[in-house]
C-alpha cells in the first residue's frame, strides 16, 4: 500500500510530514482550489530537503506550467486531475515523471474508458497509476468518500490509489 497526504503548503508541516511513514506529499497547483500552492509557497518549498515522494496536482494545466514546477518543487509524480488525454501523460512519461492519472467516479462510473490509458500504463510499467476519486464539478478535494464497492467493476490491473474523504478510522478497512 502506498500512502499520500495531500494539499501541502507550509514548510514546518511539509517538515512534520518527512517524519511520517508515508510516500507521497501532494501539492495542489490548480489555482481554483483553496489548497494552491503559490509561487512564493513554491520558492519555499524549494528549499526544503524532501525524503517523499512529491506529486504535483494539475487540473488541465498546460505541459509549460507543469516543466516550470519540475525543479521548485522537486516533481516526482504528476498527478493529472482533469480532462488531460493519455498523449499527455506520455509526454510528461517521457521526461521520466511519473503519471497518477485521476478520475471522478460516480455510481454509473463506465470503467470501459479507461482502456486507452491502461495500454499507456502497459507500455510504461510501473509509472502510471490510478487515482480513483469522488466524482465533484470542482474536479477533487471535496472532502467525500464515494462507494468504493463500484470498484468491484473495475476489471483493469493497473494499480489503483484511493481518494476523497479519507481518514484515520478507515485504516483498517484500507489495509483489507
Ligand atoms: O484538493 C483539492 O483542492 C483539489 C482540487 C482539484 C483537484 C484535485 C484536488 N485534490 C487532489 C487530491 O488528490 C485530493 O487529495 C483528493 O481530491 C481528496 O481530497 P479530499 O476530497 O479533500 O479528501
Amino acid at each position: 500500500m502506498i500512502i499520500k497526504v495531500c494539499g501541502m503548503r507550509e514548510p514546518k508541516n511539509i517538515e512534520a510530514l518527512q517524519q511520517l511513514d508515508i510516500d507521497f506529499m501532494g501539492v495542489i497547483k490548480y489555482p481554483k482550489s483553496k489548497r494552491f500552492v503559490d509561487q512564493d509557497q513554491s520558492l519555499a518549498i524549494e528549499q526544503l530537503t524532501m525524503n517523499k515522494g512529491t506529486v504535483g496536482v494539475y487540473v488541465n494545466a498546460s505541459m509549460q506550467e507543469i516543466l516550470n514546477d519540475i525543479i521548485p518543487l522537486q516533481l516526482d509524480v504528476v498527478q493529472l486531475h482533469g480532462d488531460e488525454n493519455p498523449a499527455f501523460a506520455k509526454a510528461l512519461l517521457e521526461l521520466d515523471l511519473k503519471i497518477f492519472k485521476a478520475f471522478q467516479i460516480s455510481t454509473d462510473y463506465d470503467f470501459d474508458s479507461l482502456r486507452n490509458w491502461e495500454s499507456l500504463a502497459a507500455e510504461h510499467p510501473g509509472k502510471v497509476f490510478f487515482l480513483f476519486d469522488t466524482a465533484t464539478k470542482h474536479y477533487g478535494g471535496s472532502g467525500k468518500k464515494f462507494n468504493w464497492s463500484i470498484l468491484e467493476n473495475y476489471k483493469g490491473n493497473v494499480p489503483f490509489i484511493l481518494s476523497g474523504g479519507i481518514v484515520q478510522m478507515m485504516q483498517q478497512t484500507l489495509k483489507t
